[in-house]
């Protein structure tokens, strides 16, 4: 029985050692060691991370009382280091604590940056760029090669995420966004010890503050040198997000607002590397696993491109306007999000106040992890195949991926929830439905489909860990854009 200061009933959880409390417990995949825990101690689980009290979550029951009953309470985001050196002391979305100031950015970025209508208006972006990469697989494919589909992929995403964000494609070689927004992804994810034990922390022994210092430099360069160079080009068209936001530059955020916030150039930088480290890697991630998983369950690849033959046709490229048909894809989508969350912390929250939690005392400023992938890893939720990748288990269960259904929670829930789901969820059936579409993908010579590599590496992602690695083989009748 654990007790808090005040005596009070903390949720159980294993012992704590001296200084590091629980750091030692988390290896190399956190999500599956704490999993492993929680089936001892339970759903809602204390440990200690360094000095910090943390809540580990691992029932959708427990998420609900998290993310919906007690949203406000846990609406809050922990000051860490790297946030503090990327975003100037937390000035952009993800790590602005909860209060007026994140309220009137996160409206702000609904409203002008993320929005459907928004959203939509990059529908020929996302077709362009995507028509090139089917390109170039075509001569590939024509070929017989063994083509590297993690950074194809990845390839993919960036462009249409910096060309939404910053206006620019990836043809400009003078900075690689997605090596910076990957090296964050990782930091952030890692358990920094200058962030729980702040005494140890100073040392820097995991070299996290040079790293961190070395990835905010490069991209405070790069996102400068694009925002001055929209200032000097004013005849430009586009209508990126840096478009969107100069207007807005020294202006009230929100003139209803009795906390009034001037927007200033470091504001307009800290929203825009948010969405750039947010919007990179998560597509993609979530991409690669579901094509791992066709691949690994050809039973399932083929339905999908029965599906896809039935509604398309093999005379034509999928378009945005038919995603709406694919209800198969859609399951497939749903289920890489329960075997494989993007994010399978979400991101973390912080308990603003002194809370109870079903007779379990939550100090104020306790860490909270939601561990979607334990969730989604859990025989009670999904019955006994919960390891298989079996799409047809959401045609009894209408559970949906907007954050009302708890057993899965790929965006997270509640006032937190990802801003940027409408996007992601376009890019993630988008690409992947046109990869399945326009090609067969086969193993290269001698692996058979249970011999695929699906290692994972930790970070705030979980991508997997070495690229994904195949041959396509042209499936379309006719070659078109
Ligand atoms: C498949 C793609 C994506 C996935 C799986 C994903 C997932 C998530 C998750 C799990 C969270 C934390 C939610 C919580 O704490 O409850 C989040 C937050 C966030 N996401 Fe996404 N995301 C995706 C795409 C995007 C895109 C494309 C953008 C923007 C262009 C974006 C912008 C953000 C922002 C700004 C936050 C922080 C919101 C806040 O703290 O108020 N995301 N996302």
């Amino acid at each position: 029985q654990k007790q808090g200061k005040n005596g009070r009933k903390l949720p159980p959880g294993p012992r704590a050692l001296p200084i590091i409390g629980n750091l030692h417990e988390l290896g190399n995949l956190p999500h599956r060691n704490l999993q492993k825990l929680a089936q001892k101690y339970g759903p809602i689980m204390s440990i200690r991370l360094g000095t910090i009290p943390a809540i580990v979550i691992s029932s959708p029951e427990a998420a609900s009382l998290i993310l919906k009953t007690h949203d406000t309470s846990f609406a809050s985001r922990p000051k860490i280091q790297v946030s503090e050196y990327l975003t100037f002391g937390n000035k952009g979305l993800a790590f602005a604590e909860y209060g007026p100031y994140w309220r009137n950015i996160r409206k702000l970025s609904t409203l002008h940056l993320l929005s459907a209508s928004k959203t939509e208006s990059f529908v020929s972006l996302r077709k362009e760029e995507l028509g090139s990469l089917m390109q170039s697989l075509m001569k590939l494919a024509a070929t017989d090669e063994v083509v590297d589909v993690s950074q194809k992929v990845g390839e993919v995403v960036e462009n249409i995420a910096t060309t939404m964000i910053l206006g620019r494609s990836k043809d400009d070689d003078r900075y690689d966004l997605k090596e910076i927004a990957e090296e964050v992804l990782k930091i952030v994810g890692a358990f920094n010890l200058a962030d729980f034990v702040p005494f140890i922390g100073a040392l820097d022994l995991q070299g996290m503050t040079r790293r961190t210092k070395k990835a905010a430099k490069s991209i405070h360069q790069v996102v400068e040198k694009i925002i001055t160079e929209h200032e000097q080009d004013t005849d430009h068209q586009h209508r990126d997000f840096v478009d969107m936001l100069l207007p807005l530059m020294n202006q009230p955020m929100n003139s209803h607002d009795k906390h009034v916030y001037i927007i200033d150039r470091t504001n307009i930088k800290a929203i825009l590397l948010d969405m750039i480290v947010a919007a990179f890697d998560t597509s993609a991630t979530a991409i690669e696993w579901a094509i791992s998983e066709l691949v690994r369950n050809p039973r399932v690849m083929k339905k999908l491109q029965e599906e896809l033959q039935n509604v398309i046709g093999m005379d034509r490229m999928v378009e945005e306007k038919d995603l709406g048909k694919l209800s198969y894809l859609e399951m497939v989508v749903k289920e890489t999000f329960r075997l494989h969350p993007v994010a399978p912390f979400l991101i973390p929250r912080e308990c603003l106040e002194d809370t109870t939690i079903e007779g379990y005392y939550v100090p104020k400023k306790s860490r909270i992890m939601v561990n979607t992938w334990a969730i989604g890893h859990d025989r009670n939720v999904w019955s006994n195949n919960v390891e298989e990748f079996y799409p047809e288990r959401f045609i009894e269960r209408t559970i949906d991926v907007r954050g009302h259904d708890f057993e899965l929670l790929p965006f997270g829930s509640g006032r937190r929830m990802c801003p940027g789901m409408h996007s992601g969820l376009i890019t993630v059936r988008l690409v992947l439905s046109q990869l399945v579409h326009c090609f067969n993908w086969e193993l290269p010579s001698g692996l058979k489909p249970n011999d695929l590599d699906m290692t994972e590496v930790f970070g705030l992602t979980v991508p997997r860990a070495n690229h994904l690695l195949l041959k396509p083989k042209n499936r379309l009748l006719v070659r078109t854009t």
